[in-house]
């Protein structure tokens, strides 16, 4: 057997080529923008999916004739054309406005040197080819405030993250200042364990980051209950405490190019929950931006509508009336004005579009309240995809000894609308889920030390007494469901859910644990598996062997595509009697608390034909139930469910229950 090449000179070869590819990367990137230029002059849109399509079809084919595997060719070029479109969008908006050209932006961000907001505007200067001058702050107030006094050009605010979902004090913040939002950004978040750089994992004691991180990386973290959490109020500052620590027992959660900023080293990788972990800033700046026509653009709104039902939707109709697509819906309490909500919409569309016009003109008749917070350059660029032919067919017969099998069509998936476009209804006890009016649902928390358990343990009967005194006024404010918590003795459930089958209301327990399903599902109506088991299959395939209702609550940090896809798991195995609940999800903000995600509830009921109720008792405080509930009617949700503390506390809801049924 001959000697390989030496390690060295096989490197050598492949730095030399890697440098080449550079060359050729940098001249590719060069000619797209000569692209950009003549699309400036034919108003062409950047974007041709077609010639993408045709592109990845030939660089496949060239590339399996040479060895190489389509899917890494096909993701390869997804990020080359990524590039290419981002830096030719770049271009063109600062074509469009020649104000923003300059050497060097003055950039007001969260943190330090190192943090995520550092990192997403040094790479908006950078895609501009303009210096930063980095002006780091300690809260969304400051950005805004260093943007408004003219300290700085821009300000960057972190508005959402694909698993802790939207920020609410940003939404806050926009609502009261004069800015313009004038561009967004995306960033992947590598979140890593940074330590010194000779520490050791069994070292480490204390984690410091701020509250968002710790959110998004919480599987990791349970599996680490020795570590200590100290919060910061950035990534930057908890790299900072790493670097002062005197010795190795401290780690900070930030990324790997924020912590080499600080001499760091990534200890472990990959800590995020979600293998796709992004993050999408916005970009404030004193003056509006025109959007050239060529350049997909979003516009974002900010409005409240009148009380009455149906406000909400009829807004919303006037943009489907237009054929606009709202891609984000968020809703903030108005401070001062206690059951009033503000909404926030992002609307795929330019604001010169004829479309979006009509429909803001529509809106100002329809709201109490509009204003038009900005239109920006669209930076989400859905890959271009290759069929699944395209990428699997390899009709090299000297490789492959069997056929290939024909690729299947893909079914529909049993939650969507392609597979059944009516709204599917859920009968229990004689009141139907999903069909119209909303179902009310009040949420007991039994369990032994809950306020509502106060009595002595052995004072049953009084216990009892207490209990039917208060179902009977529940039934009589208008509830038709009771959640209980199912921590409790078998005898009493059983109980319990009689008291409710005797006063005509559905009984339903919460599942936590496969091995209460069979008790469980005897003694009540329904079942309702907590958010916290959404990624279990086990279970629920099993709730997917009953034949009585469930409900499905959504994971704090789960997806919409991962909580279809367990609704899924539920009817494919035979249930169909299906019940989606959204509970909100984290709010690292305030983590004590979810936040609500009213723009779920209407992707959910455009995609879903399966009913869903809102559970907003874990997101708002009581105040807030009325307004929240009016939104979620407005919305086509198909029941609300309601804390219940005591009787007095009924009162509170009658005053305003019989609106959402009116
Ligand atoms: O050919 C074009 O029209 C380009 O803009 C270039 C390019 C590319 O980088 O290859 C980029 C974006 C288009 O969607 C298609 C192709």
């Amino acid at each position: 057997m001959s000697t390989p090449p030496t390690l060295d000179s096989t490197r050598e070869q492949i730095t030399a080529l890697d440098n080449e590819l550079l060359t050729l990367l940098a001249k590719r990137r060069n000619l797209s923008l000569d692209v950009a230029r003549s699309k400036e002059v034919d108003i062409r849109p950047i974007r041709d999916t077609q010639r993408e399509k045709e592109l990845l079809a030939r660089l496949v084919q060239k590339g399996r004739e040479q060895g190489l595997d389509a899917h890494f060719v096909v993701s390869l070029y997804q990020s080359i054309i990524e590039d290419s479109v981002l830096n030719q969008q770049a271009f063109l908006h600062g074509r469009a406005n020649p104000d923003t050209q300059k050497q060097q932006y003055a950039v007001a961000y969260l943190g330090a040197k190192g943090s995520y907001s550092y990192l997403a505007a040094s790479r908006y200067c950078q895609r501009r080819q303009v210096n930063m001058l980095d002006l780091g702050c300690q809260s969304f107030d400051d950005i805004i405030q260093a943007v408004e006094s003219g300290h700085a050009d821009y300000g960057f605010l972190p508005i959402e993250n694909t698993s802790s979902g939207s920020i609410n004090e940003v939404y806050d913040v926009l609502q009261h200042t004069s800015l313009s939002i004038v561009g967004e950004t995306t960033i992947e978040v590598g979140h890593c364990l940074l330590t010194k750089a000779d520490a050791a994992l069994n070292e480490i004691k204390t984690v410091y980051a701020h509250p968002q991180p710790i959110s998004q990386c919480s599987k990791y973290l349970s599996q680490h209950p020795e570590f200590k959490l100290e919060y910061c109020a950035s990534s930057a500052e908890a790299m900072t405490k790493v670097i002062n620590a005197k010795d190795n027992s401290v780690a900070a959660i930030g990324s790997a190019e924020g912590g080499a900023l600080y001499q760091l080293h990534p200890l472990v990788k990959g800590l995020a929950n979600q293998k796709i972990n992004q993050s999408r800033f916005i970009i404030v700046a004193r003056k509006a931006v025109d959007v050239p026509t060529q350049l997909p653009a979003k516009t974002t709104l900010i409005m409240a509508t009148g009380q009455q039902p149906g406000a909400l939707v009829e807004a919303l109709l006037a943009l489907r009336k237009h054929n606009l697509n709202m891609s984000k819906l968020e809703s903030r309490p108005i401070p001062g004005t206690p059951w009033e909500e503000m909404f926030y919409l992002d609307v795929d569309a330019n604001i010169a579009n004829p479309q979006m016009q009509d429909a803001l003109l529509e809106l100002s008749r329809l709201t109490r309240f509009i204003k038009v917070l900005g239109c920006y350059p669209s930076e989400t660029v859905k890959p271009t995809q290759l069929s699944q032919e395209q990428l699997i067919l390899a009709p090299d017969s000297s490789r492959i000894a069997a056929p290939i099998e024909p690729v299947l069509a893909l079914k529909a998936q049993p939650h969507s609308r392609s597979h059944k476009s009516q709204d599917s209804q859920v009968n229990c006890k004689g009141v139907v889920i999903g069909a119209k009016p909303l179902i009310s649902f009040a949420k007991m928390d039994l369990s032994p030390g809950s306020e509502l358990r106060q009595v002595n343990e052995s004072t049953t009967s009084f216990e009892y007494n207490d209990f039917e005194h208060k179902i009977k006024a529940l039934k009589e404010a208008g509830f038709q469901a009771v959640i209980l918590n199912p921590k409790l003795p078998q005898s009493k459930l059983t109980y319990y859910c009689q008291t409710l089958s005797q006063a005509g209301l559905m009984s339903i327990l919460t599942v936590e644990d496969g091995d209460d399903i069979d008790v469980l599902s005897r003694a009540s109506d329904i079942l309702l598996l907590s958010g916290s088991q959404m990624y279990n299959q086990t279970l629920l395939v099993e709730l997917g062997t009953l034949t009585s209702p469930v409900i499905l609550e959504r994971h704090p940090l789960g997806s919409i595509n991962d909580w279809l896809h367990a609704a899924d798991c539920v009817l494919s195995t035979g249930n169909k009697q299906l019940i989606l609940c959204d509970s909100g999800i984290s709010n690292p903000a305030q983590p004590e608390r979810l936040a609500l995600d009213l723009a779920a509830l209407v992707e959910v009921k455009g995609r879903s034909h399966l009913p869903v109720i809102i559970n907003p008792s874990q997101s708002v405080d009581s105040v807030m139930l009325a307004s929240q509930a009016q939104a979620v009617k407005q919305l086509q949700g198909d029941g609300i469910v309601l804390p219940f503390k005591d009787i007095q506390s009924l009162e509170h809801y009658k005053t305003w229950m019989h609106n959402l049924y009116s």
